[in-house]
């Protein structure tokens, strides 16, 4: 069983990769994709080869044109004691001095051995890792919106992970909100702090990192970083209802919303993104074609036919 809220009728599995610390899956009825950590027993905490399939299964999702959503949650419960959880965050069992290791920090992994995506030992760093953020990052570039199903614990790590996700679906009954990470002397000074700010305001956001107060689903939809919690048994298939809406509208106005959205906040990166889409529209006109011939047939380009619109 892939967890307690899976609807394996819903579903199949992507069985091109060779995932041991998630969970890769299609919907069989719409263009929607559910990835889900697969480390219950430690409450979904990530360590470097979860960071390493979560960006591969992100970055394979990216590039499937017949998919609009993405769905990201955890599996559950804990087989230990029946706790639910998205993601507790960096694996503290494996965090060394600078970052966290393929388990003993020498680039060997026991646990996670063949079936780690990054299995080849020559090919891994020998340093620690923190690249969660560049997950963080492919969420936030990624043409489509990413949906954070909540079903239990966001902590730390995986707190920013909700934050940084378009929209965020929690369970009533299960669902809590943590920022430990000045507890364990870490700090997300960028989206999971930051934009977490400009989600439910500076004094709000302080409060969740200084303090680390526990918040309910309910608390948190109150907040303004979770948009709705529903219960728990109805989590997923709310979820898979939310994306199936969203791939009904039109791609294109979806995917400039969310760049839309982004570019306020993310510089000249944001306006590049943006821009880069734009392009791609330009690129589909008349004007665009005569300029790409003109240059091919050796000649002026001819715009004189180009409105100049306003
Ligand atoms: C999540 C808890 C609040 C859940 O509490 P509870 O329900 O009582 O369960 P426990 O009994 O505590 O846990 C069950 C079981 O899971 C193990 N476990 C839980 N979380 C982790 C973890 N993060 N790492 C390793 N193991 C974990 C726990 O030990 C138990 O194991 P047993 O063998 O059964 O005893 C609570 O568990 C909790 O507070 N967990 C720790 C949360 C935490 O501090 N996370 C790390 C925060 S720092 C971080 O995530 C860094 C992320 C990052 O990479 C980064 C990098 C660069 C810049 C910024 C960041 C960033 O911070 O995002």
């Amino acid at each position: 069983m892939v967890s307690d809220l899976f609807d394996p009728e819903q579903w199949e599995a992507i069985n091109e990769f060779d995932f041991a610390d998630i969970t890769y899956h299609h919907a069989t009825e719409s263009g929607t994709v559910r990835i889900a950590f697969d480390r219950p027993a430690v409450r979904n905490a990530f360590r470097p080869q979860t960071v390493d399939e979560l960006y591969d299964a992100l970055d394979h999702a990216k590039r499937q044109t017949d998919v609009g959503c993405v769905l990201l949650t955890g599996n559950g419960p804990s087989p230990k004691d029946g706790g639910w959880a998205f993601c507790s965050g960096g694996d503290q069992s494996v965090r060394g001095g600078s970052g966290y290791e393929y388990n003993d920090g020498d680039g060997s992994d026991a646990e996670a051995g063949e079936d780690g995506p990054e299995s080849n030992e020559d090919e891994r760093p020998k340093t620690g890792r923190l690249h969660i953020l560049e997950v963080q990052r492919l969420i936030r570039h990624i043409p489509k919106p990413v949906i954070c199903v909540v079903p239990g614990w966001a902590v730390g790590g995986g707190h920013s992970l909700h934050v940084v996700c378009d929209l965020t679906i929690a369970s009533s009954e299960h669902a809590q909100f943590l920022q430990t990470d000045p507890d364990v002397a870490s700090f997300d000074g960028g989206f999971g702090s930051a934009y977490l700010a400009k989600q439910i305001g500076q004094k709000k956001a302080r409060e969740v990192f200084f303090l680390g107060k526990t918040y309910s689903a309910d608390e948190a939809a109150e907040m303004g970083m979770v948009n709705e919690a529903v219960p728990h048994e109805d989590l997923e298939s709310t979820a898979l209802e939310w994306a199936e809406t969203i791939n009904a509208k039109s791609p294109t106005a979806i995917r400039m919303l969310k760049y839309g959205f982004n570019a306020t906040d993310d510089g000249m990166v944001g306006q590049q993104v943006f821009a880069g889409e734009a392009t791609r529209l330009a690129y589909m006109t008349d004007e665009a074609q005569e300029g790409r011939e003109a240059f091919m047939d050796g000649r002026e380009p001819d715009f004189s036919d180009v409105p100049w619109h306003y």
